[in-house]
């Protein structure tokens, strides 16, 4: 009967989950806490881009003690950046979406760089399908947003009529390509539609990332990948053609390609397409100065995306 006494009756036995429950959240609060003071928050799993559903006690935290949590932000402060990330203040972070995930992220990391007197510097990656007008799009950002550094890339394909040796491309023959692999050289590099090598040069998107520039590169799927996973804070986007017909209609009418390379490319297009949602942004590419637009703003989260 003692025992029996003893034992904690079911309003007991709430009363004990629930302070368990406040216990495990003011930890979580703690540790998030002490992970956002440290200036680590890239390591806070919930606002990793490669989990799906962020479980656990950080994924029960709402987005609103989150941030609270965070040094110097406060209601106003919150509001605003719940606005401007165009999240509802009743989610939790693990109820976020990814690219809400994304954008939060950025949020703290850009928050993170201005209080230790860094501009935010942005690695950006536009990718697509063939002729989806990637290179018109960068073409077009190179002209008109001086302040975007974008990457030339070495190949070893031959020049196209009026490409510009340095400027469209560094043309590199196999034995120049294979030594700038050897020595480091290449931050990405693939062998894309099977055919000739391409590779983004490391030096000088590490010289315009420290000197605060943004930086664009323009390469395939492969190379996308694997950006991200050397650079994580890379942002990755995905060039769309308004229709599949008219990928097809700009491929054939560039005209730079034999049939036989343009079938080759379109197999590589759907392969790449299928692939989008890897990417953190997309944007169609119905008029070039539009797209480019839309390429900068995200460079500079001016905006909250088109997506969620
Ligand atoms: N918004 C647009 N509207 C109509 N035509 C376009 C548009 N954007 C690009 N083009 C045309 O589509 C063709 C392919 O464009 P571009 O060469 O820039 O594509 P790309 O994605 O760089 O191709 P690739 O990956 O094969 O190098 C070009 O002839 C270009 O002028
Ligand atoms: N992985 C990389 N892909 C690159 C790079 N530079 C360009 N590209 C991609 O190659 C294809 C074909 O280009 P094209 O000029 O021959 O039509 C296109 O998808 C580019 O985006 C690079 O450095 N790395």
């Amino acid at each position: 009967m003692a025992e029996l006494g003893n034992r904690p009756t079911p309003p007991d036995v709430d009363r004990v989950a629930a302070s368990r429950a406040a216990i495990a959240a003011r930890r979580a609060r703690a540790a998030v806490k002490a992970t956002i003071a440290s200036g680590d928050v890239s390591s806070l799993t919930v606002l990793d881009r490669s989990s799906e559903e962020p479980e656990g006690i950080e994924g029960r935290l709402r987005v609103t003690e989150f941030l609270l949590s965070v040094p110097a932000i406060g209601t106003t402060k919150m509001h605003e950046a719940l606005e401007r990330l165009a999240i509802s203040p009743a989610k939790r972070l693990g109820g976020l979406g990814k690219h809400q995930r994304v954008r939060l992220r950025e949020y703290l990391v850009d928050r993170e760089a201005a209080n230790h007197g860094r501009r935010p510097n942005r690695l950006v990656v536009l990718a697509g399908p063939t002729a989806v007008g990637k290179g018109s799009v960068a073409g077009y950002i190179r002209e008109n947003y001086p302040d975007v550094l974008l990457s030339v890339s070495a190949t070893t394909r031959s020049p196209r009529p009026g490409e510009v040796d340095g400027v469209n491309y560094f043309f590199v023959d196999d034995a120049e390509f294979d030594r700038m692999i050897g020595a480091g050289e290449l931050l990405e590099w693939a062998t894309v539609h099977n055919a000739s090598r391409y590779g983004t040069p490391r030096r000088p998107i590490e010289q315009a990332l420290e000197a605060g520039r943004s930086v664009l590169l323009e390469i395939d799927l492969q190379g996308a990948r694997s950006v991200r996973a050397a650079m994580p804070e890379a942002r990755l986007i995905f060039l769309l053609p308004p229709t599949w017909e008219e990928l097809v209609r700009r491929l054939i009418g560039r005209g730079t390609e034999d049939s036989a390379e343009q079938q080759r490319r379109l197999e590589t297009a759907k392969v790449e397409l299928a692939a989008q949602d890897e990417f953190d942004y997309r944007v169609v590419n119905s008029d070039v100065a539009d797209a480019a637009r839309e390429v900068v703003d995200l460079m500079k989260i001016r905006t909250a995306p088109s997506r969620s």
